[in-house]
């Protein structure tokens, strides 16, 4: 993830210092691009150890609808508690909006059969793509996540909000836009998902898992993983690691985080970052 490294550099070089909702400070830029070949590996850094464990859970909780940290908790994975009411609720966050996007009369639209459909019988589709960005429960800036979920709206705004679908000649490539990026903390974690969805959905539909796309806007290192960040600069990046999926369930919802496994993920070791709240 060489792609990854040239950011990192990027933003700490380019960024503008800018203020920003946590008031923790940070330096961005704005409106960049990086892209990966799965085959040429499974996207998890090697300069610095990830736990996959969350971020597969983390993916599995919100194709299945999960907007509680109860079920995450229960999982091993503890990166939205700081978000959550005391009962663990976050709001209509991404597995609302996935998979019971509200309509006017309402109904619910599960946007993931939507894509699933798609891929499988209108691959050459413009339109296969799901998004989270729902304008009507959009926290409020000046309140804390927990009381933006008591008045009905989500902890937190979505922040990789439009996944779209290319399929040509039986390979299945996957573009993410994130509208605003943690590079150091929630960058890794959104990439990995990413090819993590590419290689389910490729599973599910028969096709080859191709190339995934990350487009970032606000692409930011909070000022607080400026060291973490230089160390993780003076690392020599490391062969990537390979992913196997070792069953396939009868949809896409039936994934466990036992499914998986990451083999030869040879890394550095874990960095430890305060998260921004
Ligand atoms: N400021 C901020 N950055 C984010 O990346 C982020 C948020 N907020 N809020 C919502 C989610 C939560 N995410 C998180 C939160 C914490 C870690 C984190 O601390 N990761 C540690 C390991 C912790 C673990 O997996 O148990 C790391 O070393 O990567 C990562 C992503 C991504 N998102
Ligand atoms: O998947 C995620 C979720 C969150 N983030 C980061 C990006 C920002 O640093 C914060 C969100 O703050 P906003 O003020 O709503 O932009 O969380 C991420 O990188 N990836």
């Amino acid at each position: 993830m060489k792609q990854y490294l040239e950011l990192l550099k990027d933003v700490i070089e380019n960024g503008a210092q800018k203020g920003d909702r946590t008031g923790t400070g940070t330096k961005a830029v704005f409106g960049r691009q990086f892209r990966h070949n799965l085959a040429d590996g499974f996207p998890l850094l090697t300069t610095k150890k990830l736990h996959f464990k969350s971020i597969a859970n983390e993916l599995i909780w919100m194709l299945n609808g999960g907007t509680n940290t109860k079920w995450l908790n229960e999982h091993g994975v503890t990166i939205w508690d700081e978000w959550a009411t005391e009962d663990g609720d976050l709001g209509p966050i991404y597995g609302a909006q996935w998979t019971a996007w509200p309509t006017k009369d309402g109904g619910k639209i599960n946007q993931i059969d939507y894509m699933i459909d798609c891929l499988k019988n209108n691959p050459n589709s413009r339109r296969i793509l799901f998004h989270g960005w729902n304008t009507e429960y959009l926290p409020d800036e000046k309140m804390s996540p927990q009381e933006n979920v008591k008045n009905g709206r989500q902890a937190l705004a979505v922040c990789h909000l439009l996944y779209q679908a290319f399929v040509a000649d039986g390979h299945l490539s996957m573009q993410l836009y994130i509208r605003s990026s943690d590079v150091f903390l929630g960058l890794p974690y959104n990439t990995a998902a990413l090819a993590l969805l590419t290689h389910m959905l490729a599973q599910q539909c028969d096709l080859i898992p191709h190339e995934i796309i990350v487009s970032l806007g606000d692409t930011h290192a909070y000022s607080n993983h400026m060291a973490q960040i230089e160390t993780q600069l003076q690392r020599e990046p490391k062969k990537l690691p390979q992913l196997i999926i070792k069953r396939k369930p009868e949809s896409i919802y039936g994934y466990n985080f036992e499914d998986f496994e990451i083999v030869n993920y040879d890394a550095h070791p874990s960095i430890k970052a305060p998260v921004a709240i």
